[in-house]
């Protein structure tokens, strides 16, 4: 590797003769997928199929996981390719793998439609094409709607796209059931209803890299304290909707209590965001601690929320 990150002419043959695995190209490839947003988003879809009713051979499920994987990894892919010219300015992406030359940006957006065409088709074989046409369609919302349009165009970019990371529950039920029904809507709910305080809250400190890049994410177009007042807002319509899934009857009353503490302490870090001691224009004089903790807290609260709904159903309910 040179020292502005392109690759050397040739790696040089191992006494076997074979070619050794360059494990930083590996990594390359895998970072395009997005792997640490990955985890939850995948978790997500497993419990929407782990709680659903019905029976999917577990090798089929394993596969429909898989599929929900990949599929999440190319959108993520293609956003990279798509985002190349932000993510060059932006500090906390322009060491990504396209802008840093390591990986072509024609390679990766031909591995980002492989990727997408290879899982829609796997999951339309192995489980339903119902569940296929639903995964197609979050591949699409978040590429075409979220990164292509409304990203570079409005704040409420997350509010509409970020619909896209609240499919994988939905689609995990669905490849078990052939259908859609109230409970996955409410998890794609809970999820859509989450990811505005989990971005504004992380938002408030990497504001700047937004600035830079052009990107009309809310504190750049509304302030800093608009944003807190918006994380605190979507905070409080959370916490009641994550409740529905015990009101409906397909949780018991432990989830609701579960439910009602993570979404307690949710509100906590909201609120301590909303107070931060702050300048005139709501910009924090504490280095943006309460923020970074909400942020941190945000993935926690979703990763344990729908570990506490998987739980619940599969021993109590
Ligand atoms: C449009 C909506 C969203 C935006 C703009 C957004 C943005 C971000 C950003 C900028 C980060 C921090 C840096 C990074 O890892 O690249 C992050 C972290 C993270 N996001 Fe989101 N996110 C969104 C939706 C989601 C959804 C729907 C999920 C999963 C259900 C999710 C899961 C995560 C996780 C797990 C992390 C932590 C990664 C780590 O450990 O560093 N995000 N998000
Ligand atoms: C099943 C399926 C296809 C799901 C796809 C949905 C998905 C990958 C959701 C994650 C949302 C996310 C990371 C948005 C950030 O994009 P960004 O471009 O604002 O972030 P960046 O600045 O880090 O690139």
């Amino acid at each position: 590797m040179t020292a502005n990150g392109e690759r050397g002419a040739q790696a040089p043959l191992d006494a076997s003769g074979t070619l050794p695995l360059d494990t930083s190209e590996v990594r390359d490839w895998i970072t395009l997928l997005k792997p640490r947003v990955l985890s939850l988003v995948v978790f997500t879809g497993v419990i929407g199929l782990a709680v659903a009713p019905g029976h999917l051979h577990p090798i089929l499920a394993v596969t429909a996981i898989l599929c929900i994987t990949i599929a999440a990894g190319a959108a993520g892919a293609i956003n990279m390719w798509y985002d190349r010219d932000i993510d060059a300015v932006m500090r906390r992406t322009q060491k990504r793998p396209i802008p840093t030359g390591r990986i072509g940006a024609d390679a990766a957006l031909a591995y980002g439609i492989l990727l997408a065409i290879g899982s829609i088709g796997l999951m339309g074989l192995a489980t339903n094409w119902l569940a296929a046409i639903v995964l197609a369609g979050s591949i699409g919302f978040y590429v075409f709607i979220y990164t292509m349009w409304l990203k570079r165009r409005t704040p409420q970019n997350i509010v509409i796209g970020g619909a896209a990371g609240a499919f994988p529950p939905l689609i995990g039920w669905v490849a078990v059931t052939g259908q859609i029904d109230a409970v996955p809507l409410v998890l794609f709910a809970i999820i859509f209803m989450w990811t505005p305080p989990h971005f504004w809250a992380l938002s408030l400190w990497a504001h700047q890299d937004y600035q830079r890049a052009g990107v009309p994410m809310l504190p750049v177009i509304s302030g800093a304290r608009e944003t807190r007042r918006q994380v605190l807002i979507y905070t409080i319509l959370l916490v009641p909707l994550t409740l529905a899934p015990w009101l409906m009857g397909f949780n018991t009353v432990v989830y609701g209590v579960v439910a009602a503490l993570l979404g307690a302490n949710f509100l906590r870090h909201a609120w301590l965001v909303w107070k931060d001691e702050q300048d005139a224009s709501g910009v924090s004089l504490q280095g943006d601690a309460a923020a970074k903790k909400c942020f941190k807290y945000s993935v926690y609260y979703l990763f344990l929320l729908f570990a506490a709904l998987a739980a619940d159903r599969l021993i109590l309910a």
